[in-house]
Order: structure tokens, then C-alpha cells, then sequence
């Protein structure tokens, strides 16, 4: 039988035999997966933990947390402050970055996370997950304040998700492609299950909220009436649809069997330039799918170039196999 390869494995051969990674990286990413063990193993435990049904809270987002929003954003902190590799983290649930404290050893990355994605999800047991991204603190700068997180995603030293659905699997970039590792809930670790992820160019199934379809923008409006039209239609194929509501399942989809995903930005909020967010949802996803060959874009520009003006932006996300994206793009540009 193949020998099997823990992530701590994976991330010791990354840094000793690939360089790729020094080994203050590959320490913080070993604790965000321990993290994400563990908030995994209340996901599972569901109602018989108590972590179903919402807080009484608000994100600075004006959003409703859910218990396990909160649970998860606690997690990943205290996991995280102590270990000497970060300088502060910035989280989806938290109003402002949060810096580590003095009286622990001080690193040189920023973590970001969306503690728990897909939170309309969680009390009716379907997929949900945890997205982080992880920049480097600008050189030079004492202290760190929330311009430091202020980079585009191009910038990003290493990004991933945890799915908690049938299975737990952590997906993982340090920018030398996309690896796959399912947790063995018997032995506590995770292990690698698939190296090399490759999103194919072309698709037959698209991803988007339809209930939104009249606030849509034309050129969107454009792509998804002619995706329907099948057979029949300018694009010669029938499509399938499929909407999770939780980005992260949905790009796990993706990375796994190809489609085109589209949260664009609508008439509902013209101010806002979409639903998902930059720095939490957007840049980590985006770099995991170029990373597997796919593209990503707001629609006009390509999502990792954006500079972000604001820690909680906003941005419209059209991401998946090159082909679709470039056609969806090109709805938008005219070129
Ligand atoms: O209900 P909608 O508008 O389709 O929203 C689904 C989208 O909202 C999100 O759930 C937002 O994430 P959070 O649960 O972290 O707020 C995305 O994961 C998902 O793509
Ligand atoms: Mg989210
Ligand atoms: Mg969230």
C-alpha cells in the first residue's frame, strides 16, 4: 500500500526539499489546520454540541453571527496568537485587525480568515467551510496597522479553505500549484489525497443565486440566458446548475470537476461592488484557482491585481475554468 502523507509532512518537504516555504509559514499553516480540525469536530457534533442556531450578535457587516461564526472566529484566534509566527489577523467577523498580544512572541505574517463560511448552511447541514489567506507584514513598518493589510492578492504567500461536508478537506496553495488533504478523523491528521488540482478550461455547469436575475448587469444577464438556451442556443451545449450557498463548497466544486462560479455585482446595492468579500472570500479563492489553471475576475479585471481600499471590501467575483471566465469577462469589456 502507497505511503500514506501527512499535511506536516507535506509542508516539512515543501520547505526542506522545495524551498518553497520557510519554516515560520509552514508553523502557522500547520496551526491554521489544527484550527480547522477543530472546528470541524464541533460542525460535527452540530446539535448535540449546542454550536447550531444564532448568537445574539451582529458582524460589522450588519450580519446576524451565527454560534458557530463566533465559535470558529475564536478558534482560529486563540490557536494562532501564541505560536510566534503572526503579527495580527484579520477576520470577516471582526470590526478591526486584531493585533497579537505583547505578551506573546512577535511574527512576520498577517492571517486572514473567513471563520466560517456558509453560515445560512450550518443549522441545516450542508456544506460549510473556512477560508484564510496569508500576506507578509511590509518590511519596515514598527507595529502593524490595517494599511499593512491593505495588499493585493497577487501578494498573498499562501491561501486555502477547509470544507466540513461529508468529508473534511483542506485545500492548500503556496503558490506552486493545488494540493488536497482529507482529514482521517481516525488518525487526527490529514492527509494528502491530491496533488496538481486541475481546473479543465471548458464546462458544462454554472453557478449563480438565479433568484437575483432581474437586478443582474446585461453582460450577465447575456451569459446565463445563453448558457439556458442549451442546444438549441449561441453556445451549442446544454448547461447544469447547481447553487450551494456556500462559497466555499462551491468552489471546491470547481477545483474538483470544473464549472464557472458568478457572484455579481446587482442593481439591489449599486453602491456596493458585490456580495463577497476581498480580502476574507475573494483573494484566497481566486489565487487557488489560478493556481489549478482557472482565472478569476470581477468581471473587467482580474481579481488578485485589485489594491484593497478597505479591510471588510466588497467585490464581484466571477471565477472557474479560463474559458468561461475570459467569455464572461469579455461580456463585460468588449474585447
Ligand atoms: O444566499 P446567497 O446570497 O446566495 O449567498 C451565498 C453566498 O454568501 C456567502 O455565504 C457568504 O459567506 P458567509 O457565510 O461567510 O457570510 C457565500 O459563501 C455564498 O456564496
Ligand atoms: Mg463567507
Ligand atoms: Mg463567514
Amino acid at each position: 500500500m502507497a505511503q500514506k502523507i501527512s499535511l506536516t509532512r507535506y509542508l516539512v518537504e515543501q520547505q526542506r526539499e522545495e524551498g518553497h516555504i520557510p519554516s515560520q509559514l509552514r508553523l502557522l499553516l500547520e496551526v491554521v489546520a489544527r484550527a480547522c480540525k477543530s472546528i470541524s469536530q464541533a460542525v460535527n457534533k452540530g446539535a448535540l454540541g449546542g454550536v447550531l442556531g444564532s448568537a445574539d450578535s451582529e458582524n460589522v457587516q450588519g450580519e446576524v453571527q451565527k454560534k458557530l461564526d463566533i465559535i470558529a472566529n475564536e478558534v482560529l484566534i486563540e490557536a494562532n496568537e501564541w505560536g510566534g509566527h503572526l503579527a495580527a489577523m484579520a477576520s470577516e467577523e471582526m470590526d478591526s485587525i486584531y493585533l497579537v498580544p505583547n505578551r506573546y512572541p512577535q511574527g512576520e505574517y498577517l492571517l486572514l480568515f473567513d471563520p466560517l463560511d456558509g453560515s445560512s448552511n450550518i443549522d441545516v447541514n450542508v456544506s460549510i467551510g473556512t477560508i484564510f489567506s496569508v500576506l507578509k507584514k511590509p518590511e519596515g513598518s514598527p507595529g502593524v496597522t490595517e494599511q499593512d493589510f491593505l495588499q493585493a492578492g497577487a501578494q498573498q504567500v499562501a491561501a486555502g479553505y477547509c470544507v466540513y461536508g461529508p468529508q473534511t478537506t483542506l485545500v492548500l496553495t503556496v503558490g506552486d500549484g493545488v494540493s488536497m488533504f482529507t482529514l482521517d478523523r481516525e488518525q487526527g491528521s490529514f492527509v494528502l489525497t491530491q496533488e496538481n488540482v486541475t481546473i479543465p478550461a471548458d464546462t458544462k455547469e454554472f453557478a449563480i443565486n438565479m433568484s437575483n436575475m432581474r437586478h443582474w448587469d446585461e453582460p450577465v444577464k447575456r451569459y446565463i440566458d445563453e448558457c439556458l438556451q442549451g442546444k438549441e442556443g449561441p453556445r451549442g451545449k446544454d448547461f447544469n446548475m447547481r447553487w450551494i450557498a456556500s462559497m466555499v463548497a462551491d468552489v471546491h466544486r470547481i477545483l474538483t470537476r470544473g464549472g464557472v462560479f458568478m457572484y455579481p455585482w446587482d442593481k439591489r446595492e449599486p453602491n456596493k461592488p458585490g456580495k463577497l468579500r476581498l480580502m476574507y472570500e475573494a483573494n484566497p479563492m481566486s489565487w487557488l484557482v489560478e493556481q489549478a489553471g482557472g482565472a478569476a475576475t470581477n468581471g473587467r479585471q482580474r481579481i488578485l491585481d485589485i489594491v484593497p481600499g478597505q479591510l471588510h471590501e466588497r467585490v464581484s467575483v466571477v471565477l472557474g475554468s479560463k474559458n468561461e471566465v475570459d467569455r464572461v469577462t469579455s461580456y463585460h469589456t468588449g474585447v
